[in-house]
């Protein structure tokens, strides 16, 4: 079955506490943290301290997408907070592997996000290397966007080269998921489907992720 990750981006986060365990009670599976830092992508948002703060109160794992340059520097950080996956993106380092390589050691996955402007083959020699591939579907830095549909043709390859590889890992989709897409991204091949409008902008968050994930 595929997999629902909220995006907290969307919640209002003046009653975060809640807006986390309500969604855990919906059904989520993991839980999407939009790391934003004002450079490589024009918003801002959650440090470490957030991280670990929320950490206490849910017990969905945390998928910690990191829109920084230099994500280097944040791996640590994340990891200490309770990170469980880790996603950076291709074009925030020359040093993709080292990164990849140093999520690992800190023994939690590693995923790597492309852009809807960045081919697959900028990840194709470390493929086996990653747990997750996190295609965006929208330019990141804002929730509410539209979906870009490039996106399914794009998932469609990445199946077929992690099938090719014999490659467990798998395929995220972030921005611009609704209900009307989600069984086109299910088919096109994406394991995990990040929401952040489709479930925290409307009155019955239950329902949405309910109909996320019948399809
Ligand atoms: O990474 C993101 C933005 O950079 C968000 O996770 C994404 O856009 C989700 O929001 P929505 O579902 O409203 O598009």
């Amino acid at each position: 079955m595929i997999q629902i990750a909220p995006s907290i981006l969307s919640a209002d986060f003046a009653r975060l506490e809640q807006e986390i365990l309500k969604v855990e009670t919906a059904g989520a599976d993991l839980l999407h943290i939009d790391v934003m830092d004002g450079h490589f992508v024009p918003n801002l948002t959650f440090g470490p301290p957030v991280v670990k703060a929320i950490r206490k109160v849910t017990q969905l794992p945390f998928d910690v997408h990191l829109m920084v340059d230099k994500p280097e520097e944040y791996v640590r950080p994340f990891a200490e907070a309770g990170a469980n996956i880790i996603t950076i993106h291709a074009e925030a380092t020359p040093h993709l592997h080292r990164v990849v390589q140093s999520i690992k050691e800190h023994r939690i996955q590693a995923g790597v996000a492309l852009n809807p402007a960045t081919p697959l083959c900028v990840i194709e020699e470390i493929l086996h290397d990653l747990d997750l591939i996190l295609i965006m579907s929208v330019n990141p830095g804002f929730g509410g966007q539209k979906f870009i549909p490039s996106a399914l043709k794009k998932i469609r390859r990445l199946k077929t080269m992690l099938m090719q590889i014999n490659s467990p890992a798998l395929i995220e989709v972030d921005g611009g998921v609704t209900s009307e897409n989600a069984a086109q991204l299910k088919d096109a091949g994406a394991d995990i489907l990040v929401a952040g409008s489709a479930i925290y902008g409307v009155v019955d968050c239950q329902a949405a992720i309910a109909s996320l994930k019948k399809v």
